[in-house]
């Protein structure tokens, strides 16, 4: 058995993405997605000027070898755009094996670990106040879990504060638009939110909260303990992780909840964080990180120490990396939860797919591979938009995280 060929189509149905089509000489074909936010072109290049003359020829069967092919093979390891070249070719290889075999990708993997994968989705308001009206559309849907980020008085456009209700974007421009941050503001309003969203809802809920980077350890240690009361899911990104290190300060000082990973592309980003436990959750998803078979080892070290996975699963991923991810969470023994940010009807039209949302979870139908499909034809209807992430500056014009 042959790859054929294969192609990448990007198209921007309300935002852009890359999705690789694998053709084999059995006429059984497979999609995967390279979308990398705000750089989406890098990847078009990696997988049609270096990836698609390599693959086209070899054994689609082979999916551990043509991973260490163009992992090894590139000798520059690592880093966003490879990975997630490595996993568009991953998750097509692993939608064909599974259409050959006539099963959902989760039988493949091993056979469903659950019913149903509990997922959250994200609720923001200006302040605080119409976050905590904007959590409660969440829960009449029926949302288990919220993740909750408001703006904060005196910070331009804080992080997480979208313009509408259920289709969050932060990649808004052509160049970047520029944000403000202040942490000693950000810290004094942020445990006033869930002070009140707990006073408003109770503790029945799981509530979730993102610091995107933007805290130092100190700080991040800080927000962790006087989060404490409100008994948060998780606190993500609470501080850069580039020095997986800095964690232990944060892990000493509090017992809320550690989730990271969502920037990582590999086990070795995670491997120290994980080994010695300074976080509860993993947040690579499959695009992400190289695809389902690179996913499923950085899963298997994490449950040796009871590291749960929650999937990152923003607007920029697209619907192919959320049904590989849903077939993987079905499967996965340690499963924690699963991002949910919907995605536009346009991108749901693109992308036809068997999922669906019921009673704050997400379920895969059994539609044999990962059950997500290109429509060619409507994708050819949106060109590629360029957008950008924003930046963040402080008052004074220094630079900060975004
Ligand atoms: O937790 C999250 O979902 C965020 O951190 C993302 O929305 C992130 O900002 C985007 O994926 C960036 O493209
Ligand atoms: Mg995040």
């Amino acid at each position: 058995m042959k790859i054929e060929a294969a192609k990448v189509i990007v198209s921007s149905p309300g935002r852009n993405f890359v999705t690789l089509k694998i053709w084999t000489d059995q006429g059984v074909y497979g999609i995967g997605d390279g979308t990398l936010n705000g750089r989406e072109k890098a990847v078009v290049s990696y997988l049609e000027d270096h990836v698609v003359p390599c693959i086209v020829g070899m054994d689609p069967r082979r999916i551990e070898d043509v991973w260490q092919y163009l992992y090894k093979g590139a000798y520059w390891r690592r880093g966003p755009v490879t990975m997630r070249a490595i996993a568009a070719v991953d998750m097509a290889l692993w939608d064909i094996k599974a259409k050959m075999a006539g099963m959902p990708l989760y039988d493949l993997l091993g056979g469903k670990s659950r019913e149903r994968v509990m997922v959250y989705g994200h609720a923001n308001g200006s302040d605080i106040d119409s976050t905590v009206e904007a959590v409660g559309r969440y829960i009449d849907m029926g949302y288990k879990a919220i993740r909750a980020q408001t703006g904060v008085p005196g910070i331009k456009d804080a992080y997480g504060v979208g313009r509408g209700q259920l289709y969050y974007e932060p990649a808004d421009a052509t160049l970047p638009s520029v944000t403000g941050w202040d942490t000693r503001k950000a810290l004094n309003y942020v445990p006033q939110l869930f002070e009140k969203l707990r006073a408003t809802y109770g503790f029945d809920h799981h509530l979730l909260h993102d610091g995107h980077h933007r805290y130092t350890p100190q700080e991040a240690a800080n927000l962790g303990k006087r989060l404490e009361p409100y008994q948060l899911f998780w606190l993500e990104d609470c501080t850069p992780a580039e020095n997986q290190e800095a964690f232990r300060l944060v892990r000493q000082h509090t017992v809320t909840p550690l989730a990271v990973g969502e920037i990582f592309n590999t086990i070795w980003d995670a491997k120290d964080l994980i080994e010695n436990q300074l976080i509860d959750y993993i947040r690579t998803t499959v695009v992400g990180a190289g695809g389902l078979t690179h996913l499923r080892r950085i899963a298997d070290l994490a449950s040796l120490y009871q590291v749960r996975t929650g999937c990152h699963g923003a607007t920029d991923l697209s619907p192919v990396t959320m049904g590989c991810a849903l077939h993987f969470d079905t499967w996965v023994p340690n499963f924690g939860i699963q991002e949910y940010m919907r995605h536009s009807e346009e991108t749901d039209a693109v992308f036809p797919h068997d999922y669906r949302f019921e009673d704050g979870h997400l379920i895969v139908g059994e539609t044999p591979g990962h059950g997500v499909d290109i429509d060619e034809a409507l994708a050819a209807r949106y060109p590629y938009k360029q957008a950008c992430l924003p930046v963040a500056r402080l008052e004074d014009g220094t630079m900060w995280s975004w």
